[in-house]
């Protein structure tokens, strides 16, 4: 067993890139080998799950490669790891030393506590790969999506990933907000060097909220330079926007085409299990003990934010605590306020940005008219004015020139079933409650 253990690392060694054999395979022991099944001892709950999803191929093909007959890989967590494991939040491996730039980050905003969903699969592969290998294939990696949906969780996730391989890593990261400040003040103070030093000096640049940067010329320009200078030397950049760079107004197109360079990915609305699955996992790691119910009754009721989403359990679990009362469903909907970006987008705001959207006239869409163009945003509209406010169906119809509500039902019925086919209906429907949402804020 230790020889074909041996082999297998010797392996992997050559095939993988070495934070990731660091993290992952040195840690893990040979626990057993019995009838050409290879059983793996893990550190921890973590490291367990993430070696099955990730390298069981890999590890069965490295032991076939040594033994020259097919293997089966299974894998346990060691005894010690499993008595000690509890609370959840003791199972993350912690960096050696805090480094001096581990401050800027929010040391919840792991890999191990981010839910994959289907809505942000895709995110979240591309930011592991850019955690493993960064500046090698998506530079940058741009994440867009809706107001709380993990852009900055994801994005810092890269940053601690990096910094528990190597605490040296220099890492920055900044609001685009702060950015503009600090290259103000820096001006101000004729510090100028210094800024360009501390920014371009960094192994990964990690900036946040970019569609901020819109119309700000001067920190376009400097922007623009810092980026040129990163992605030359082979540096990782990390961005993150409420939406994809072609639709950030008054951007320069220099930028804009820069940030389209490597990977453009979006994080969309998660369903209804991984919002479970994430306030399970937000309770798990707060010690809170709360019912399968009553995580449901959540999950339903916050479909937008995922930043709401976790704001009304912690509400719901002060309360309880507060009150003596006891954790059900009952007790707990009296303080489940409507999420509040809900209220805030009205019919009229969903009426004028599909006509923006699609160039059509208010008119159009209250006519008869069966124009192809016209239908189609008549029922996005409806579709939107569903999702969006409280309006029933007959309301809706009323808002578009006194349609029957069966024509509202099959509007909205039409844009569920493009969606699912189509992914430019998919991208288009997010753009739209992107900006719903921004405008909602603002
Ligand atoms: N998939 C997920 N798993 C676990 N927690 C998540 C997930 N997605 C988001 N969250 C949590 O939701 C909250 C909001 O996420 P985050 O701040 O990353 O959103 P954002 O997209 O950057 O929002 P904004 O547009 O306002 O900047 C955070 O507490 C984050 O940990």
């Amino acid at each position: 067993m230790e020889a074909l253990w041996d082999g297998i690392l010797s392996h992997l060694k050559g095939r993988l890139s070495r934070p990731t054999f660091e993290t992952w395979i040195k840690p893990a022991t040979a626990q057993q080998f019995d009838q050409d099944c290879l059983i793996i001892r893990t550190p921890n709950p973590f490291a367990r799950s993430w070696l099955q999803q990730h390298y069981a191929g890999a590890i069965a093909q490295a032991g076939e490669q040594v033994i020259g007959r097919p293997i089966q890989v299974d894998f346990i967590v060691s005894e010690q790891s499993e008595e000690t494991s509890k609370p959840v939040i003791e199972r993350e491996p912690a960096p050696v030393a805090p480094p001096a730039n581990v401050a800027s980050l929010n040391s919840k905003y792991t890999f191990s506590r981010f839910v994959v969903g289907a809505n942000n699969r895709m995110a979240h592969v591309a930011a592991l790969a850019v955690a493993e290998m960064p500046g090698c294939n998506y530079n940058p990696l741009f994440l867009c999506g809706g107001v709380g949906l993990g852009k900055t969780h994801l994005m810092q996730a890269i940053g601690h990933y990096r910094l528990d391989i190597d605490t040296r890593t220099k890492i920055a990261y900044v609001s685009t907000e702060r950015f503009a400040n600090e290259l103000i003040e820096a001006i101000r103070r004729d510090a100028m060097q210094t800024f360009r030093e501390h920014y371009r000096r960094v192994d990964l640049l990690m900036i946040d909220d970019i569609q901020f940067i819109e119309g700000k010329e001067y920190t376009q320009e400097e922007f623009f330079h810092t980026f040129n200078a990163l992605y030359e030397s082979g540096k990782q950049i990390v961005i993150a926007s409420d939406r994809p760079p072609q639709l950030i107004p008054r951007l320069q197109e220099r930028l804009s085409s820069r940030f389209s360079m490597g990977l453009i990915t979006d994080i969309q609305q998660p369903d209804i299990e991984t919002r479970m699955a994430i306030l399970q996992k937000k309770a798990e790691y707060e010690n809170m003990f709360v019912p399968q119910d009553v995580i449901h009754h959540i999950a339903s009721a916050y479909t937008t934010n995922i930043r709401e989403l976790e704001g009304a359990l912690i509400r719901a679990v002060a309360y309880v605590s507060i009150s003596g009362l006891p954790m059900t469903v009952e007790t707990i909907s009296p303080i489940l306020s409507p999420p509040r970006t809900r209220g805030e987008i009205t019919d009229e705001a969903i009426l004028e940005l599909v006509c923006d959207e699609l160039k059509v006239s208010a008119e159009d869409m209250r006519s008869d008219s069966r124009r192809r163009d016209i239908s189609q945003a008549r029922q996005l509209c409806m579709y939107l004015l569903r999702k969006y406010t409280d309006l029933s169906l007959p309301k809706i119809g009323q808002a578009l020139g006194g349609k029957d509500h069966t024509t509202v039902l099959y509007a909205i019925d039409k844009i569920e079933q493009s969606k699912l086919r189509d992914p430019e209906v998919q991208r288009l429907l997010q753009r739209l409650g992107n900006r719903l949402e921004a405008d909602a804020r603002h």
